[in-house]
């Protein structure tokens, strides 16, 4: 695809500036300097990389398989991720609750659901929470995309 790379590193430009605003946000909201995760490197390559999934949906309904992704929180900063509107994402606020309590993420066009990393948790000392989340196996072929800062 000839666009593929330009495109790809375009789109990488965009979604780092706004990455570098949230993390400012954050820090700010921490009393830090604005640029506190800039200057420790959160935003630098190899940090910030991009992910392109797509989750097939035409898998055997009898597999055994219930999630394309099983729960986890991702292990960065925060990640910001724009899906194609196919549900399936789910998050649980409440990480010790037994049982857990799954709800459904709704997409919003235009909007980046954020996720907070296992990062941003250890360097608050859990004032920010990993977010803990899941993607059930979709009906229909789902794309997201997301950078992992
Ligand atoms: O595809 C999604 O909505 C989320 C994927 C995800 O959580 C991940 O790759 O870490
Ligand atoms: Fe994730």
């Amino acid at each position: 695809m000839p666009s593929w790379r330009t495109t790809m590193e375009t789109y990488h430009q965009k979604v780092l500036s706004a990455a570098t605003k949230l993390l400012s946000l954050i820090a700010l909201s921490l009393k830090l300097e604005e640029d506190f995760f800039v200057k420790v490197g959160a935003l630098t390559e190899p940090m910030a990389y991009i992910r392109l999934l797509r989750y097939p949906g035409d898998l055997d309904p009898c597999s055994e398989e219930k999630y394309g992704a099983s729960a986890h929180s991702d292990y960065g900063t925060v990640t910001l991720l724009m899906t194609d509107g196919v549900p399936g994402l789910q998050i649980c606020r409440d990480k010790s609750a037994q049982p857990q309590v799954w709800e459904d993420v709704a997409s919003m066009s235009g909007a980046f659901v954020v996720n907070i990393g296992y990062m941003m948790e250890r360097w608050t000392n859990c004032l920010f929470r990993s977010t803990l989340h899941r993607v059930l196996q979709p009906r229909q072929d789902r794309y997201s995309v997301m950078i992992h800062p």
